[in-house]
């Protein structure tokens, strides 16, 4: 019996993303012995979350370190990630599947909805980008950093007056009723692949490379490989706030790029369209058309240190 072995972090997100992608699998595969491994990163780890705060800056290696070294040493065959938390270097010897359908990419506001926050209200997000937007749009907010998994981030609801997390994790964890208003794209654009599954298999694993040739999603690839390029070629990391958001309509795609100060104070915008075979182009001309309005500038802009 063919066996394939799918690892994850261990938060409940990383284990519904887990089933998200095994369950089409297991449908297809009635002989396929899918199993699931946890394992565990530094991050994850790191209770007093010192660590973590040094891995959000550092473009992750403390959050996905431990799943390529368990793919190197074939403890697992897969690892299933969400995207936009992996770098956009691949590991040697690892290579990313294309993505599967992505779930809903907007950013959400539980809560409160934007307009219905009193002046000073205190919002709730330990993301660059989503403070940077939030200031730009109401300057008087007070971001608050919250750290933890999905749910922990909810409990803070109980203390602040809102708090900012990904559609698509609150959905995937059946928390969607929290949701008092989806951000509009247009001035939120999301992170770099927000939504999507990052798929990891060794690079040389013809076997698993085969059995999960189906598993992508050729609409959803394109256009997470497009907000990639555009993220890789102005150097960003996820402390950087960039937002990245590509659409496809009759074979175009369109890529709204957009480069926040951190404290919110200038924003600057481009917009492209272009044939979805070549993704990777139509992100480093809109990351060209941002570094032509002074990117660089914006991009060595001071961090801004929430409470
Ligand atoms: N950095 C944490 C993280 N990584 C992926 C998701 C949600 C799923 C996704 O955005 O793909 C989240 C939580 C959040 O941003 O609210």
């Amino acid at each position: 019996m063919v066996e394939l072995v799918v690892g994850s972090r261990a938060s409940q997100l990383a284990r519904a993303q887990v089933k998200e992608f095994l369950a089409p699998l297991r449908a297809r595969f009635p002989d396929v012995a899918f199993r699931h491994r946890v394992i565990l990163e530094d991050g994850d780890l790191d209770r007093k979350s010192d660590l973590r705060e040094v891995s959000e800056r550092g473009g992750g290696a403390a959050f996905a370190g431990r799943q390529a070294a368990a793919l190197l040493d074939r403890e697992v065959d897969v690892v299933v990630h969400s995207l936009k938390d992996l770098p956009t270097a691949d590991p040697d010897g690892l290579l990313l599947l294309p993505a599967p359908p992505r779930a809903d990419v907007r950013d959400a506001l539980c809560g409160a909805a934007l307009a219905d926050l009193p002046t000073g209200a205190r919002v709730g997000t330990s993301a660059a980008r989503r403070i940077a937007q939030l200031l730009y749009a109401r300057p008087d907010l007070a971001p608050e950093r919250i750290r933890g998994n999905v749910p922990t981030r909810l409990t803070r609801l109980r203390t602040l007056d809102a708090v900012v997390l990904a559609a698509a994790g609150l959905h995937r964890l059946g928390r969607a009723g929290e949701v008092a208003e989806y951000l509009p794209l247009d001035r939120f654009p999301p992170s770099p692949g927000q939504g999507a599954l990052g798929i990891q298999v060794r690079a040389d694993d013809a076997g698993a490379r085969e059995l999960l040739a189906g598993t992508g999603d050729p609409v959803t690839d394109a256009e997470v490989r497009a907000e990639r390029a555009m993220l890789a070629e102005l150097h960003g990391g996820c402390s950087v706030p960039i937002g990245a958001h590509a659409t496809t309509a009759d074979g175009i795609l369109t890529l709204h790029g957009q480069l926040t100060t951190p404290r919110g104070t200038r924003q600057i915008e481009a917009r492209l369209s272009g044939t979805s075979a070549e993704p990777e182009k139509l992100g480093r001309a809109v990351a060209a058309l941002l570094l032509d309005q002074d990117a660089e500038t914006l991009l060595r802009a001071p961090q801004f240190q929430p409470r």
